[in-house]
């Protein structure tokens, strides 16, 4: 587990180091400008000319204090100052001052491309703009960005991209396209978000001497995981049955629609699920029974609302999943509002089971901490009646506000999928292009499904190892298949 910081929780935290535990900023600076230099090295050839820009904050500084290793180090270095002297930081006045007395090049207006090529500049390192950006970059700032981003050169950004906000990884105005991204003690939220990610490159994360005091008792709420973490999910008893591990109720496929009622099945069963259920019509039962023996069924025709069959489910599940191919009729719109107020497990609220809650503000009310949602950007955008340009400017933001509403975690499907609940968020690192294909969200519900049926896991870990277990089985997939060749059966098949 890694965690992910946002601008205020840097801030904080480099403040009670510098003020409560008195470790000096100059102190933390010198690490952080010595652990990116280190970085930089480790990746060039040779000692090539390099470039510095630098804003008039502390990741100015930073970039004044590489510009004096790097002069130390024997490589041909200049410096150029982006922004306004006269708001400049004492660190800032007093890292400047270091170069001015080694006389290292110092200019003050912006080199274009012409100048850069002319002086044969290789990298470029951009300390502008870093946790500290406030607002939309223009002005002298949006014309150092153009110029690093049109040279044909290797691009290093200090801290964070500048442009880049830290929080939602939103490109404010413009921003430079780095090729490393040296973050210091913690990767910054907004270069794992989309499209700072995209900007930021290679992200390399190097200790500058903030210690976990630092939280001050409040550790940041955002984190990321990776395959090393499947090893923290409880392990598997060895003396156990199939009842150890949970029944898992799939209610999903409508009238001769059942790949999703499939797919979902299939990877709760692969996640681990001790024995799965699925609901359906009576139309899928053959098909269903043939592709997925494994799995046992329980059909209903349509235009009837079988209770007595219902309250029996409800007794036999440990979780469900509602909704991959339910199709929005008048019996699922009954099935979803019974299951809401009956079914005294956790839940997966998925696909048309999200379309149906959407359109009715009464069932919106029924949910709770039993409920995990799993909504793509397209049923978010039903769920909360705003439009998908609105939730992407700011993903966390979105996903919070809806989980603290209701109580209920919410899983905000996207390249870079986030699960919100509590007071946490976990942002998923994982995965790659090729599992944005049909049926690949029905696969997630299911491994979900599987993880809660266990009893072992809160909704909101069951569903970011849930999150996670699926992005690795997609990334096995691609290295396997191919990204573009990737199925949701390939997904499902390669679940561990
Ligand atoms: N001890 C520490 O704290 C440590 C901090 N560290 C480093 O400090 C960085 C944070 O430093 P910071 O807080 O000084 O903010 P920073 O990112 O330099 O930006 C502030 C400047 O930007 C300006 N500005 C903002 N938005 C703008 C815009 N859109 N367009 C134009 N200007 C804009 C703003 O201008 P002003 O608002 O004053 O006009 C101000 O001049 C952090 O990322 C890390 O690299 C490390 O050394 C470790 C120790
Ligand atoms: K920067």
């Amino acid at each position: 587990m890694k965690y992910l910081v946002d601008s205020m929780e840097m801030r904080a935290m480099d403040r009670h180091s510098i003020d409560t535990i008195g470790i000096p900023s100059i102190v933390l600076m010198e690490r952080a400008a010595l652990s990116a230099v280190q970085e930089m090295k480790g990746r060039l050839i040779g000692r090539p000319s390099i470039l510095v820009f630098c804003g008039t904050g502390n990741n100015g500084a930073d970039g004044l204090a590489m510009a004096r290793m790097l002069t130390m180090d024997s490589y041909p270095c200049e410096i150029a100052v982006i922004g306004n002297v006269s708001h400049a930081t004492e660190e800032w006045k007093l890292q400047c001052h270091i170069c001015e007395q080694m006389k290292i090049p110092i200019r003050y207006d912006i080199p274009d491309r012409a100048y850069i090529i002319e002086n044969r500049f290789s990298v470029l390192v951009d300390a502008m703009l870093g946790t500290g950006l406030s607002r939309l970059v223009s002005g002298s700032y949006e014309q150092a960005i153009q110029a690093m981003n049109a040279a044909d050169t290797y691009r290093v950004a200090v801290d964070i991209p500048s442009g880049i906000s830290a929080d939602t990884g939103q490109v404010l105005g413009t921003a430079v396209r780095a090729d490393l991204t040296v973050c210091f003690q913690y990767r910054k939220l907004g270069t794992l978000l989309f499209p700072g990610r995209v900007c930021s490159g290679e992200v390399a994360v190097t200790d500058i001497g903030i210690t976990p005091q630092s939280f001050d008792a409040v550790s940041p709420k955002a984190f990321t995981m990776g395959p090393e973490d499947i090893a923290d999910l409880p392990a598997r008893p060895p003396r156990s049955h199939k009842g150890s591990f949970g029944h898992v109720l799939i209610m999903a496929g409508s009238r001769n629609m059942c790949g999703a009622a499939y797919l979902s099945a299939l990877a709760a069963y692969r996640a681990g699920a001790g024995l799965v259920r699925i609901y359906t019509p009576e139309e899928n039962r053959e098909i269903l029974q043939t592709r997925l023996p494994e799995a046992i069924l329980t059909t209903y025709t349509t235009g009837v609302f079988p209770v007595d069959t219902l309250q029996e489910l409800c007794k036999w599940a440990d979780a469900a999943v509602i909704g991959p191919g339910l199709g929005v009729s008048e019996d699922t719109r009954r099935l979803v509002s019974y299951m809401l107020q009956y079914g005294d497990f956790p839940m997966v609220l998925d696909a048309d089971a999200l379309n149906i809650i959407a359109a009715d503000e009464n069932l919106k009310q029924l949910l709770g901490k039993n409920h995990v949602l799993t909504p793509h950007m397209g049923e978010m955008s039903r769920l909360i009646a705003q439009p998908v340009s609105r939730i992407s400017v700011d993903m966390p933001a979105c996903a919070r506000s809806f989980s603290d509403r209701f109580g209920c975690v919410l899983v905000l499907k996207d390249a870079c999928t986030l699960v919100s609940g509590g007071d946490q968020l976990y942002v998923n690192a994982c995965g790659n292009s090729g599992m944005a294909t049909g049926g690949s969200g029905d696969v997630l519900s299911g491994v979900i499904g599987a993880l809660l049926a266990g009893g072992q896991l809160t909704g909101f870990e069951a569903a970011s190892y849930g999150v996670l277990m699926h992005a690795l089985a997609g990334d096995r997939a691609a290295e396997e298949l191919g990204e573009r060749a990737v199925m949701a059966s390939d997904i499902a098949r390669r679940i561990q």
